[in-house]
């Protein structure tokens, strides 16, 4: 594992995760983001966390409506220009959430990492793209609309070393152990769950993360919408611990959670339970899981 010590014995700080009503008015949606932002830095978070595609409607006919193109910069891009200009103002960490992002002719699901001088650290576009089918339950296909990204993000910040996922991208282990291996802190995901999947999978998914690679997870999802007739989110947007406790969750209405992250946590749950170094990696390795999968 990398070293990323320095980080964590200093660290302490109160991270919010705004689990946000999102509406199909987009300058309403970066308004009520920003109030609450700034609800939440008030309350003293140093980072703070929005959802998964929080300033449009999650829906394959929304997102080319509403892409932004974040490289042409703060002219193009309303609601990356109102993240970088909060996090400057009230000198914070944000990791904001996903929106869609139009780059030449393509799109992607994009979260942008903002430092607290506001320059965008990091932008992580989702690797895997939720296109599941179970009958009956829900079908969607973000593939009919969106390219993958390649690349996985892990950021340096004021508050630690983060990597980054994407809702769909918290099911695959091999990212995260990834992320823990190049010295990563605190895993965040924002993120859109179902009703389907929600209740079965979403807090087992970020105790498993967080257990299996001994750091903090973040999650953070829209509120539930359940009148519009579009995607219902699952909400209980979540913090767990190094140890795999949840510190802090909500259920599906708006809300925004204040908690703490104590990066001495990881130390302690590393020394009590040395896995990393217990790893059998001349056992079993992902090339084997690789290629006997392709077989
Ligand atoms: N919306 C997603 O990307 C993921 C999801 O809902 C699931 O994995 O289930």
């Amino acid at each position: 594992m990398q070293n990323s010590k320095q980080f964590y014995s200093l660290l302490q700080f109160k991270i919010g995760l705004c689990q946000l009503s999102v509406t199909a008015d987009k300058e309403r949606n970066i308004a009520h983001a920003r109030l609450a932002i700034e609800e939440a830095a008030e309350k003293g978070a140093k980072l703070v966390v929005l959802p998964e595609i929080w300033n449009s409607p999650y829906a394959n006919e929304s997102f080319p409506v509403y892409a932004e193109d974040i490289d042409a910069g703060v002219d193009s891009s309303p609601s990356t220009a109102m993240l970088s200009e909060v996090a400057r103002s009230l000198k914070i960490t944000i990791v904001g959430g996903s929106i869609p992002e139009r780059c030449g002719d393509k799109l992607y699901n994009t979260c942008c990492v903002f430092d607290t001088d506001g320059k965008l650290k990091a932008k992580h576009r989702k690797i895997h793209l939720f296109d599941i089918n179970i009958p009956g339950k829900i079908t969607f296909e973000e593939s009919k609309t969106l390219t993958a990204g390649e690349t996985p993000t892990v950021v340096d910040t004021d508050v630690g070393r983060i990597g980054i996922g994407i809702c769909y991208d918290i099911r695959f282990q091999e990212l995260a152990m990834l992320y823990a291996a190049r010295g990563a802190h605190l895993l965040c995901y924002p993120g859109a769950f179902n009703m389907t999947t929600g209740p079965l999978h979403w807090e087992l998914l970020q105790r498993a993360r967080a257990v299996d690679n001994q750091l903090y997870v973040a999650t953070c999802s829209p509120a539930r919408d359940a009148e519009s007739g579009g995607y219902v989110a699952w909400g209980h947007s979540t913090l767990v611990g190094p140890f795999g406790e949840v510190l802090a969750t909500t259920e599906h209405d708006e809300a925004t959670i204040i908690a703490e992250v104590d990066y001495s946590q990881m130390e302690l749950r590393r020394t009590n339970l040395p896995l990393q170094k217990q790893r059998r990696g001349d056992l079993y390795s992902l090339v084997d899981v690789q290629r006997l999968n392709s077989q």
